[in-house]
């Protein structure tokens, strides 16, 4: 795999950097998820193919524990309050004294500078301050975030990890490691670069949910069918529009042109009507294998068994039985390979980590016994 051999310590964190670490296990980095000790059970859904090893950083040994970790490693992936790894004597510029090679990326809200940095925050708050939420939401309704994807997880996660790519592969030459400074606001509005610099050809000129993109065009929604379920239209091309005319057995004679802005609205009632006049299944048969960018809006229960997704593996199974995604993109010759095996309790492979980074069973033991680290064993799950 692309990333065989790096090794990563990811300090346990809420969603944005588990991510990360895990788009960097599927890969094939090693990566150890460092929790807290005497944590019951781990939050973290995004833990494929990671081992957990459980240190207190409250103890002044732990913080020479991790220290030690660090040292041996490519990456340190942080996602704590600007302030709190240079509080326990691990900030970058002590670490990368240490080891010159070291990859440090910080994954935080505002980044490491700047009068918010130390403010806590989540998506939300991220994807305001970018600036992009005020363009997210229907007309006449308030901005909308959808889901947590955008700060979090696209601007955030998958930034930060890009981040790590490169500055792996910077090193390859300078033999240098370096300090990523990850903020979600920035992540997430370049994610939205579109959006900003499309401003220039007019795609944002009117007020939110109005313009072409954003649910303002008929020819670029979701419509209800008949079951009660949804169909999503991108006919945005006038050869892609004549299609989804010819679909819904229309006469574009007898309709205002597309581009009418001032007609959108009275499109959109006769697409609505339409659209509710058959089921999702039958306007799938319709619409399968034409050009007019009709596709049925898939439930979580039905996207791995459509036939493309199926077809592609786009979805894998876990040994729990557990469907997610699979790792995309797809290398032809070092694809990701997920592990399939269940996600790790907190502290289980604390014994085997800390032997493999070159710890004795006499001083694994005597961190056991003054709490320094905690190993717990899988439970069944009967
Ligand atoms: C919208 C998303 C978040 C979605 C996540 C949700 C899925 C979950 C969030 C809350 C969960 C619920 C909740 O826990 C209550 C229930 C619990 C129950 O068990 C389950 C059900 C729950 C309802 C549960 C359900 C779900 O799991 C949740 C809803 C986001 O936007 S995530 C993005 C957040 N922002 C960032 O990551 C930016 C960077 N980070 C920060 O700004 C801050 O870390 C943050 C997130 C604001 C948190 O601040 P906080 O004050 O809590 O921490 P820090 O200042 O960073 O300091 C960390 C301290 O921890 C110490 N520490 C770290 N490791 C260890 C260790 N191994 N041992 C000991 N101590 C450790 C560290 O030294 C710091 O200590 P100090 O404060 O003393 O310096």
């Amino acid at each position: 795999m692309a990333l065989a051999g790096v090794r990563v310590i990811e300090l346990a964190g809420l969603a944005p950097a588990p991510f990360c670490g895990m788009i960097l296990a599927d890969f094939g980095a090693k990566v150890i998820r460092v929790d807290r000790n005497k944590v019951g059970m781990s939050l973290d859904t995004q833990a494929r193919g990671k081992r957990s090893v459980a240190i207190n950083l409250k103890a002044a040994e732990g913080v020479a524990l991790l220290r030690k970790l660090c040292v041996q490693s490519d990456v340190v992936l942080e996602p704590y309050r600007k302030g709190v790894m240079e509080k326990l004597g691990l900030g970058p510029q002590e670490m990368l004294k240490e080891n010159p090679r070291l990859i440090y990326a910080r994954l935080t809200g505002y980044g490491q500078s700047g009068s918010y940095a130390t403010a806590a925050g989540h998506d939300i708050n991220y994807l305001a301050m970018s600036g992009l939420l005020s363009r997210l939401g229907r007309s006449g309704e308030k901005p909308y975030a959808p889901l947590n994807l955008m700060a979090d997880f696209a601007g955030g996660g998958l930034t930060c990890a890009l981040g790590i790519v490169l500055a792996l592969l910077e090193r390859t030459t300078s033999g240098k490691g370096q300090i990523i400074d990850a903020s979600m606001v920035e992540g997430a509005a370049y994610v939205g670069s579109f959006a900003w610099k499309s401003r220039s050809i007019g795609m944002w000129d009117c007020p939110r949910g109005q313009n072409m993109l954003d649910s303002g065009a008929p020819f670029y929604d979701t419509y209800e069918t008949a079951d009660g379920k949804y169909m999503a239209v991108g006919a945005i091309e006038p050869q892609f529009y004549r299609q989804l005319l010819t679909g819904l057995e229309l006469d574009a004679g007898e309709l205002p042109p597309q581009m009418s802005f001032t007609d959108w609205p009275e499109l959109r009632r006769i697409f609505t009507e339409r659209f509710a006049s058959k089921t999702q299944a039958d306007w799938s048969r319709i619409f399968d294998g034409t050009d007019a960018c009709v596709t049925p809006v898939l439930s979580f229960d039905q996207v791995s068994s459509h036939p493309h997704n199926q077809e592609r593996a786009s979805f894998i199974k876990d040994s729990s039985g557990e469907e997610s995604p699979r790792p995309a993109p797809v290398l032809s010759r070092t694809p990701a390979e997920p592990c399939l095996a269940s996600d790790p309790v907190i502290g289980e492979h604390t014994v085997e980590v800390l032997t493999e980074y070159g710890f004795t069973s006499a001083d694994i033991d005597q961190m056991l016994t003054a709490g320094v680290v905690e190993c717990n064993a899988v439970k069944s799950k009967l």
